[in-house]
């Protein structure tokens, strides 16, 4: 199986968001990590629509948009419109998951579904068929470059609640991700690793991701 590695952006340098787009793109990486904050689902406040809408423009990655806002039900069409390929959004925060995937993927855009570690699988599991990504949140979200949860065990057991329903969402993982952990963090299941400090915080963005590949033992794809 092969490995999509999304660097977040949230440990980017803010001050030079293009050249950081760049590198990301001259590393190999496919897929690009949006985290936007509301202040509010989270304690913690990061960037939205503008920023997106500005960097769609000089950036041809997948912009893989992780909504850490309530009721993102909201603002679909915004980040849609300015340029989102996937939008996660927090079960925890959605009052209507079922319309919500529906009325993203009415947009154009795949529907990705994420949970908090201390929510359980059975939050996620009646929209495994219906949901383009499942998100594991490996942090309590809020805030870059944090320690990892080992959720190991709920990374296996999603994986194997998801082969049972014949999903054919991507398993991603969410927070803390290192050369240390990746490997573990792949072979429970997951398809989709997101890295922000463990990649933009090294000076050689493009050895830091290609040290997460490597530590898996898998493939880009
Ligand atoms: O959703 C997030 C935080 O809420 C970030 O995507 C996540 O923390 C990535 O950063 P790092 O790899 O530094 O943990
Ligand atoms: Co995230």
């Amino acid at each position: 199986m092969s490995i999509i590695i999304s660097p977040s952006l949230l440990s980017a340098n803010f001050a030079r968001l293009e050249d950081e787009l760049k590198a990301i793109d001259q590393a190999g990486a496919p897929w690009l990590h949006l985290d936007v904050m509301d202040g509010l689902f989270v304690p913690n406040i990061s960037f939205g629509i503008p920023v997106i809408k500005a960097i769609r423009k000089v950036s041809d990655l997948f912009f893989d948009c992780h909504l850490m806002i309530a009721e993102p039900s909201r603002y679909l069409k915004d980040f849609a419109d300015a340029g989102a390929d996937l939008i996660t959004v927090h079960e925890e925060a959605s009052r209507d998951v079922r319309q919500t995937l529906a009325d993203i993927k009415a947009l154009g855009c795949k529907a990705g579904l994420s949970i908090n570690p201390e929510t359980p699988l059975s939050a996620v599991e009646p929209y495994l068929t219906e949901a383009d990504l499942i998100l594991l949140m490996s942090v309590h979200p809020g805030f870059g470059g944090q320690s990892f949860i080992d959720i190991t065990f709920k990374i296996k057991e999603l994986r194997r609640l998801m082969d049972e329903a014949g999903s054919k969402a991507i398993l991603q993982v969410d927070g803390g991700i290192t050369t240390d952990n990746a490997k573990a963090v792949v072979d429970a299941g997951a398809k989709c690793l997101v890295a922000g400090s463990a990649i933009f915080g090294k000076e050689d963005r493009k050895a830091a991701l290609e040290g997460i590949l490597a530590a898996t033992g898998k493939e880009a794809q």
